[in-house]
């Protein structure tokens, strides 16, 4: 194993995954139990990327339902409990991730998942798809009680939580990753193939991924290594 080059902080849902269509059924289920008509992929594709309780609250508010507090935090109970249940049935890595990770892995970068989807979700697509075993870590909102954009997020991810000698990269589908990235300091590939739309660009990343196997270079290219 090559010596450490540093981390590559990597987002999930849009970026390394794509896991709307299990989002989505999960969405359109709880809907319909409350007596709402389905939203569909594409429609849930846009609310992905602020969490579990965004996702629950914008989409019944699509559907004209707008909640308390205790009746949100029980429709996204029930929402979890759907959604658990299928977390990998549909969702899949993008295209050119496996081979991607590996080059990464090889040139001795440290990788982490720093994601708005709870932790157990998380690990539990990941290691369905056989992506888990690659990471050092997998931090969601609830691992350090802090989320994206919140650059404390990613900060948290690094050796000894703050910034240091070694590089490092965030590779992230959302104008919030880019955000979180900005804010914490640390350069960021903003990747097209995932649900972040015309807000992705406009956040400005420093470098564009039209295709995963253009990441290493983008990598090595903003690390400077
Ligand atoms: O669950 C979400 O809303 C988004 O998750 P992500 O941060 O991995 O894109
Ligand atoms: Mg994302």
């Amino acid at each position: 194993m090559p010596e450490q080059r540093g981390t590559v902080i990597f987002d999930l849902d849009g970026t390394l995954v794509d896991s709307a269509p299990d989002l989505a059924d999960a969405l359109d289920a709880l809907l319909a139990e409350r007596g709402h008509a389905a939203l569909g992929l594409d429609d849930v594709r846009g609310l992905i990327g602020h969490g579990v309780a965004e996702l629950v609250r914008k989409g019944l508010a699509a559907r004209g339902e707008v909640l308390e507090p205790d009746g949100q935090a029980e429709a996204v109970q029930r929402f979890l409990m759907l959604y658990t249940k299928n977390l990998s049935r549909f969702s899949r890595p993008y295209p050119g991730v496996i081979d991607g990770l590996r080059t990464l892995r090889q040139a001795g970068w440290r990788m982490v998942v720093c994601t708005n989807k709870l932790e157990a979700s998380a690990r539990g697509l990941m290691e369905d798809l056989d992506l888990l075993a690659g990471f050092a870590l997998v931090a969601g909102p609830d691992t350090f009680g802090v989320a994206k954009p919140d650059p404390e997020h990613l900060l948290r991810c690094l050796p000894g939580g703050v910034l240091g000698q070694s590089a490092v990269v965030m590779v992230g589908d959302s104008a919030v990753d880019v955000a979180a990235a900005k804010a914490a300091g640390i350069p960021v590939i903003g990747v097209t193939w995932g649900y972040g739309g015309a807000a992705l660009e406009s956040a400005r990343p420093d470098a564009v991924a039209r295709d995963f196997a253009e990441v290493p270079a983008l990598i090595g290219r903003l690390s400077g290594l």
